[in-house]
């Protein structure tokens, strides 16, 4: 089997919170890979877990036990300096957007990109419309995120977390803020630049109306995964 196309290769990982004697282990030896290009979608019921791998598999935390390798880099007792490296390179979608009201669409996309790139400023504001326009806001690239509609807003945080094209997404609950057609179309434009960018996107939801569009589900129980669908 080619290692080469795995993003992400998580083996034998445990977490916990808290301090020696109140220390709670909420991750149980979680194995997991995931490929270039494919679409992960993580389902389990609340307080299973989800947040707490998405925010290890994100750089946002520091691996305590196991190995975690993120296009084969260990990240297991690396320094901050380098969880900081690492998260330059991975795209994040949450539920709240997190998109800076005083940045028109475009700036909160070319914000996102200079600090990722060094690129010029025309050279990223250029890639910003573009981005834009793939995700359907060519009319709304000047706009205010409080002009913007629900669904608009999310479509401005995908074209942000694609934009300097990289290699993994991590999306909690990108719909769920959304009616039905708004999450379809947010998450078929994901799919779209995620297959036209071979990028790996893992997906948190409690969404059944998306699953479908998963090239694999996997599910969080009590800290476990205990299905990890079929290659
Ligand atoms: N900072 C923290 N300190 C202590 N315990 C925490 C902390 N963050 C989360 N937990 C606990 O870890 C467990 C897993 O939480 P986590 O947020 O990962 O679950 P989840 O599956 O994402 O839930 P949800 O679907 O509700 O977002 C929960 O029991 C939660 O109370």
């Amino acid at each position: 089997m080619m290692q080469s196309n795995f993003i992400l290769e998580i083996t034998k990982l445990n977490h916990y919170f808290g301090t020696t004697k109140l220390r709670n282990q909420i991750l149980f030896d979680v194995n997991l890979i995931i490929r270039s290009g494919e679409i992960v979608i993580m389902t389990g019921p609340s307080g299973s877990g989800k947040t707490t791998l998405l925010t290890l598999i994100g750089a946002l935390r520091s691996v305590q036990e196991g190995s975690l390798k993120f296009i084969g880099q260990e990240l297991f007792g690396v320094s901050n300096e380098r969880l900081v490296q690492v998260r330059r390179q991975i795209g994040y979608i949450f539920q709240a957007h997190n998109l800076l009201d005083f940045l028109t669409a475009r700036q909160n996309v070319q914000m996102s990109l200079e600090l990722q790139s060094n690129i010029s400023q025309w050279e990223a504001k250029i890639q910003s419309e573009a981005i834009l326009n793939a995700v359907k806001l060519g009319n709304r690239i000047n706009y205010y995120p409080s002009d913007l509609s629900g669904g608009q807003k999310q479509r401005v945080a995908i074209a942000r977390a694609l934009v300097s094209h990289p290699k993994l997404v991590l999306a909690d609950e990108p719909t769920a803020a959304l009616d039905s057609k708004s999450g379809r179309d947010v998450v078929n434009l994901m799919q779209e630049l995620a297959k036209e960018q071979n990028c790996a996107i893992l997906i948190v939801t409690h969404d059944n109306r998306i699953l479908d569009i998963a090239d694999r589900i996997i599910q969080m129980e009590d800290g476990r995964l205990i299905k990890q669908g079929t290659y």
